[in-house]
């Protein structure tokens, strides 16, 4: 080993152990191709690869760790990077990265995810302030009708709705809203994505990791939601359910946008979930399975507002 390359791991280790305490229970990833020859990107790269950063979240983190030191003029193996102009987060706030999507609450609340408009309905009518429409279907005049159901049933509710997948048929039936994956933005092509925003409707976009909220804040989305927090029997999930260190780390990124923590929570973990920053909680199982889902619906909010000590 050379002096340089020592020197290299000796950096990677400072920053392995001011972090693994904090980032448990992933595997090493194995270290992917670098971008580029600099010390601390190098350092870094290896470091997250250690702490089991899949390859596309390490690169983004040796990225942002270089252009913090850079920007502070030192190194330092305990600070690990969150500003998002270090990582090249687009903002919400700046015109500079391209017109945004319409304004949601910066807090969303407790957010009910459900398979069809009755649901939608009875949880809206349960006082739950946030529903979307995840209505799995391809027989899309079965898909417009369940959208339109689902206006219907939030009609005379505070209830903000938004639909997930079904864009077009979102904007016939003038949601609130549309949530969209990682896949489904990729597969938007650009006049599209222009008819939606300027359209009005708010956007939320799924992100599981660092390289994904970097490609969500592109589109400048009215919310970010992260999962999958812990694991989830709803769906196969493509990456490691993330748990609450990362998902502070995500939170404090991402503070620009409100944010939507998702994947695997149940009441008692509402509260830890609440301390990493997010302002939303969304949960399929804990309201969907439930034996009476009115009653865990009023258990949850109230998990997601407790009263402040005296
Ligand atoms: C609030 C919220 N977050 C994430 C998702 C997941 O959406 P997506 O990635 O589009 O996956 P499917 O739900 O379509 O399987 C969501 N629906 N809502
Ligand atoms: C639909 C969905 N999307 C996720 C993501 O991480 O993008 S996790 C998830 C399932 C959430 O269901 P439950 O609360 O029952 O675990
Ligand atoms: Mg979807």
């Amino acid at each position: 080993m050379s002096g340089g390359q020592a020197e290299g791991a000796a950096l990677a280790q400072a920053i392995v152990a001011a972090h693994a305490g904090g980032f448990t229970g992933f595997a090493p990833e194995p270290l992917p191709p670098p971008t580029s020859g600099a010390p601390v990107y190098r350092a870094a790269l290896a470091a997250a690869s250690q702490l089991g950063f899949i390859a596309q979240d390490a690169e983004c983190i040796a990225r942002a760790w270089a252009a913090q030191s850079v920007r502070t003029g030192r190194f330092d193996p305990a600070q690990w990077p969150h500003d998002a102009q270090d990582f090249g987060l687009a903002s919400r706030a700046s015109r500079a990265s391209g017109p945004a999507f319409a304004e949601c609450p910066q807090a969303l609340g407790l957010y009910a995810v459900l398979p069809d408009a009755e649901w939608v309905g009875r949880m809206a009518r349960a006082g739950v302030p946030t529903v979307q429409l995840r209505f799995k279907s391809d027989d899309r005049a079965a898909i417009a009708r369940e959208v339109r159901a689902a206006v219907a049933a939030v009609q005379d509710t505070p209830a903000l709705l938004f639909i997930n997948d079904h864009w077009r048929e979102a904007l016939e039936a003038g949601t609130y809203g549309v949530h969209l994956g990682q896949e489904d933005l990729d597969a938007l092509a650009a006049p599209d994505l222009d008819t939606l925003r300027t359209s009005g409707a708010r956007l939320g976009v799924s992100t599981h990791g660092y390289a994904e909220m970097l490609r969500a804040s592109q589109a400048r989305p009215s919310y970010i939601a992260m999962g999958a927090v812990f694991p989830t029997t709803l769906k196969k999930m493509a990456t490691a359910p993330q748990g609450l260190a990362r998902l502070a780390a995500y939170a404090q990124l991402t503070r620009g946008y409100p944010q939507v923590a998702i994947g695997g929570i149940a009441l008692e973990h509402f509260p830890q979930v609440l301390a990493t920053g997010v302002g939303s909680i969304a949960v399929v199982r804990a309201l969907v399975a439930a034996p009476d889902p009115e009653a865990a619906a009023a258990r949850l909010l109230q998990a997601m507002h407790p009263p402040r000590a005296p």
